[in-house]
C-alpha cells in the first residue's frame, strides 16, 4: 500500500472521531460530559495538578470510547452473526470504557465536590 502523507493520516483520524460523534449516541454523551468538567475546571479556577487528572479522565474516556466504536466496526464486518468471541471483544471493549467512566466518576467527585458545595453555600446565603 502507497505510504500516505502527514496531511492524510491526520485527516483519516478526524474522520475516524467525526464517525464515532455520528454514529454513537455515548460518544456524543461522553462529549458533552467533558466540555462541562473543563468548562467547570475554568469555573472553580482548579489547580494544575486537578487539571492534570480531570483531563486525564476526560481523555481517558474519549479514547475509550473510540476504541469501542472502532471494536465494534471490526466485529461486526469480519463477524456479523451471533459468536461467542464477538460477544467477548464487544462486551471487554465496552468494560473498557465503564472502567474509564468509572474513574472520570471519582475524579470528578475528588476534584468538583468541595468547590462546589461551597459555591452553593454562597448561593444559597
Ligand atoms: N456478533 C455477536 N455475537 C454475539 N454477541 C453479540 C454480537 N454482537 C453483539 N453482541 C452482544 O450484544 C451486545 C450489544 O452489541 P451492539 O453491537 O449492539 O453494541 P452496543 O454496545 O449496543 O453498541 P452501541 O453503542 O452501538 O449501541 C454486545 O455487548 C454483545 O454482548
Amino acid at each position: 500500500m502507497k505510504r500516505r502523507s502527514w496531511g492524510l493520516v491526520f485527516l483519516n483520524a478526524l474522520e475516524g472521531i467525526a464517525y464515532g460523534l455520528r454514529t454513537q449516541r455515548n460518544v456524543r454523551v461522553h462529549t458533552g460530559v467533558a466540555i462541562l468538567m473543563c468548562a467547570a475546571g475554568f469555573f472553580f479556577h482548579i489547580s494544575r495538578t486537578d487539571w492534570m487528572f480531570v483531563l486525564t479522565a476526560v481523555f481517558m474516556v474519549l479514547v475509550t470510547e473510540l476504541m469501542n466504536t472502532a471494536v465494534e466496526a471490526a466485529v461486526d464486518l469480519a463477524q456479523p452473526d451471533i459468536h461467542p468471541l464477538a460477544k467477548a471483544a464487544k462486551d471487554t471493549a465496552a468494560g473498557a470504557v465503564l472502567l474509564a467512566a468509572v474513574f472520570a466518576v471519582i475524579i470528578g467527585c475528588i476534584v468538583f465536590l468541595k468547590p462546589v458545595l461551597a459555591w452553593l453555600r454562597v448561593l444559597l446565603g
